[in-house]
């Protein structure tokens, strides 16, 4: 049975690393991956870029793209994007048989044990996750997180609905949306990180403090 992988993120804005992990999942898993913009918090205004904006950018990033694509469902619930509901949600939608995986980073999953109702989480979906720059991951780390549920077999996520953990190695990238941020407001360059079409439409609504309208930073 074919495998759903579920890429949930604030993506604020999205940026190459992410589009790295996607990829590196998608082909890995030979699966189609679901990028899955979180709802705005509701107890503050976004911090750069509104739920709508955040997932046109993913729009625009994957256009092109083959076997990725975004997935709104989270847009369209009141209140804080929880991800056992989601998952919850999706399998009610995909039902009990058929094998789902949230890929995460690192930084992510090594903060589980904070998430809501986390340990229900291996009940619903496998997870995949993709290292990063900054938290270190090995069996060790993942054994102590979810112990005996790593699996080295990419196939092995289709032999269960749910349950295991696969460590997704790649390229390490050390891109993050707060650097793009943090980049833009200082006036530093920051196209690079970024696809150009999301670089365009940051620049055509101003986002993130950038100067509307002007032209790409020079290289
Ligand atoms: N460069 C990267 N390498 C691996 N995983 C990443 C990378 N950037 C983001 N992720 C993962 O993608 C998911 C969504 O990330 P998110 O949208 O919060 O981006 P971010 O770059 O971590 O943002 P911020 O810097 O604002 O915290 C998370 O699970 C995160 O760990
Ligand atoms: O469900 C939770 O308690 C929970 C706590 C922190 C993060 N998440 C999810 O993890 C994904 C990455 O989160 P973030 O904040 O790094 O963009 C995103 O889909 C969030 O909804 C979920």
């Amino acid at each position: 049975m074919s495998l759903a992988v579920f890429y949930g993120g604030t993506f604020d804005p999205i940026h190459d690393g992410h589009l790295a992990v996607a990829r590196a999942a998608r082909d890995a898993l030979a699966a189609q991956v679901r990028l899955m913009p979180a709802a705005d918090p509701p107890h503050r205004a976004a911090p750069g870029a509104d739920a709508r904006q955040r997932a046109h950018m993913l729009d625009l990033a994957v256009a092109g793209e083959t076997g990725l694509v975004v997935d709104r469902r989270e847009l369209q619930r009141e209140g804080r994007s929880y991800t056992v509901e989601t998952l919850r949600e999706a399998r009610a939608e995909f039902g009990p048989e058929r094998p789902l995986a949230l890929l995460v980073g690192a930084d992510s999953f090594l903060d589980l044990p904070k998430w809501r109702e986390w340990q229900a989480l291996f009940g619903l979906a496998h997870f995949v996750v993709a290292e990063r720059p900054g938290s270190p991951l090995d069996a060790a780390r993942i054994e102590a997180i979810a112990p005996g549920r790593e699996t080295a077999d990419p196939a092995g996520l289709r032999q269960a609905p749910a349950g295991r953990v696969y460590r997704l190695k790649q390229p390490l990238h050390a891109e993050s949306a707060s650097q793009v941020r943090e980049f833009i407001a200082a006036g530093r360059p920051w196209d690079e990180f970024v696809p150009p079409a999301v670089a365009a439409y940051i620049r055509e609504c101003g986002l993130y403090g950038v100067v509307a309208g002007r032209g790409a930073t020079p290289a």
